[in-house]
């Protein structure tokens, strides 16, 4: 990992791959949140989604918050911090009159910062991530699904294909989940095009039958941004 951030780092939205995907989302005339790239920015490496317009402007950026630090003895051993800063701000940002918030990959195991985009007005997460061959069958789609569930809006899980030659192997199945935590189109490991609608009436009519966010009991525990 070290040597592919190390190789392939570029500033946002000056490098290369920036310039690639300003370019695409110019030429489709559609807003690309450009799945991840590794990004330099002075002394530090982060792990970066970037979003553009339909002009091929750059719109914003995410630095992953949560790094992949983890342990599972004879399966995985990752260690993210190693080489990467983390983040430190939410990424919530408005395309077309929808609010959509950002995490990458393992960001999607912590409910606190999906809490939090919700409570930003956020009707669809969008999660560029690679889960691997341990955790990816086990907990690529629940999550997805628990947070769509829990935040009842619609969720993008969006993963390269598996590619068996690779040095991490991903799992694949890009999917959407929607407010109700159905899974509406998944694919499988191969590459793939997954297009559709959202119906964003949905999130109003999930919200409003089960009304879970003015019944938290906030007077007990709640869940806050730190400036
Ligand atoms: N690769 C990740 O960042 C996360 C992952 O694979 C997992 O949470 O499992």
């Amino acid at each position: 990992m070290e040597q592919y951030f190390n190789e392939y780092a570029e500033e946002v939205p000056a490098g290369e791959t920036s310039r690639a995907l300003s370019r695409a989302a110019a030429e489709a005339g559609v807003c690309v949140v450009g799945g991840t790239l590794p990004e330099r920015c002075g002394d530090r490496l982060y792990n970066t989604c970037t979003v553009w317009d339909s002009s091929g402007k750059l719109v914003t950026l995410y630095r992953k918050m949560h790094l992949f630090d983890i342990d599972i003895p004879n399966k995985i051993t990752f260690k993210e911090s190693e080489v990467l800063s983390a983040g430190d701000q939410l990424t919530v940002f408005e395309y077309n009159g929808v609010k959509v918030g950002l995490g990458i990959c393992y960001d999607l195991r912590f409910p606190e910062m999906a809490h939090l985009m919700a409570k930003e007005g956020c009707s669809l997460l969008i999660y560029p991530g690679a889960f691997n061959m341990t955790t990816g069958p086990k907990h690529w789609e629940l999550l997805g699904r628990a947070r769509a569930t829990d935040q009842q809006l619609y969720v993008a899980l969006v993963s390269p294909a598996r590619d068996l030659a690779a040095g991490y192997v991903a799992w694949g199945h890009s999917s959407l989940l929607d407010p109700w935590g159905a899974v509406l189109h998944q694919l499988d490991h191969r590459p793939g095009t997954l297009l559709a609608d959202i119906d964003l009436t949905t999130v109003e009519e999930v919200r409003s039958q089960i009304p879970i966010r003015a019944q938290r009991r906030t007077d007990i525990y709640d869940t806050v941004q730190k400036s």
